[in-house]
């Protein structure tokens, strides 16, 4: 039973802002809610319509993604605060990350790169996110800077859960987007569970340090494919032992062998830059 949201909105509970960007199947706005006198707040609202859903047959999904994201909570995951509909659209309710679009600020970087100390704090922040998601046996399966958002204290916050499934997944519909984080189980299409996510966070780190992610071709996505399933990976000689030793315990080809969540939290290249990380 889909969650009866906790108060009947309507459009016409909110005032109009600016768009903030057009997502997978819709537009988004900053939105301010409680019209007229009182301050009320501020919320990224995101427009989509119905026939569109359909015509992609993702009703179902969005359906259980409301179902799974109405119930997480952490600060670092985008909230999803309610949703409603019309005749011909569906509304989400969502947080509104003040400071915008990761890959944004990334490409303003000198060659893409933050510092380890930066990296390190994202990363832990990411950690935490995902244990907390795995917890809640929730894969995301879609870890990557695009799907990443910055709150006003520039903490990470995990914003699109286009791809999210209840353990173990197993990818039904066709993949769309780039190859660059897919572990080989899911590259190979074979069942997969949380350790994708580990592996995607490794790629992540990585990403954040060197500007660009481990297997990427630019040139070709078999290419790509392949370095990924023989992990053909290349430590950069500008990263610090311990990161490279964090990168290459997460980047295995073995799901088992990826050093779990909670050893990633107290890793020493963590703790060097987050001490209360774990
Ligand atoms: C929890 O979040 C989400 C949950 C669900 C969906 C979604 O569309 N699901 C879906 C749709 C159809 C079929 C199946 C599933 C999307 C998001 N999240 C975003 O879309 C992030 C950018 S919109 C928000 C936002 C905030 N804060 C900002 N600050 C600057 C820009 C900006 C942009």
């Amino acid at each position: 039973r889909a969650h009866a949201p906790t108060r009947s909105w309507s459009l016409k509970d909110f005032e109009m802002g600016r768009p903030l960007g057009k997502g997978k199947f819709g537009r988004v706005y900053m939105v301010r809610t409680a019209v007229g006198q009182s301050k009320g707040y501020i919320i990224a609202l995101k427009c989509m319509y119905k026939n569109e859903l359909v015509h992609h047959k993702v009703e179902k999904q969005l359906r259980r993604e409301i179902e799974i994201q109405m119930n997480l909570r952490h600060p670092n995951i985008l909230r999803l605060h309610g949703y409603f509909h019309d005749e011909g659209r569906v509304f989400l309710m969502l947080e509104f990350a003040g400071k915008g679009e990761l890959y944004k600020l990334m490409n303003k970087l000198p060659d893409r790169r933050f510092n380890e100390k930066t990296a390190a704090q994202y990363i832990a922040q990411m950690a935490d996110a995902l244990s907390y998601l795995h917890s809640k046996h929730v894969i995301h399966r879609d870890i990557k800077p695009e799907n990443l958002l910055l709150g006003i204290r520039g903490e990470l916050k995990i914003g699109d859960f286009g791809w999210s499934v209840h353990a173990p997944g197993n990818r039904r519909t066709t993949m769309c987007g780039t190859l660059d984080y897919l572990p080989p189980e899911m590259v190979e299409g074979r069942q997969h569970g949380e350790a994708v996510d580990l592996w995607a966070l490794g790629v992540l780190c990585y990403e954040f340090l060197d500007g660009v992610p481990p297997f990427e071709e630019v040139e070709s996505q078999s290419m790509t494919y392949k370095r990924i399933a023989s992990v053909d990976l290349h430590i950069p000689s500008h990263f610090s032992d311990e990161v490279a030793n964090l990168v290459s315990s997460l980047v295995r080809k073995n799901p088992e062998e990826r050093l779990p969540l909670s050893r990633v939290l107290r890793h020493p290249w963590i703790q060097r830059y987050d001490p209360d990380a774990a």
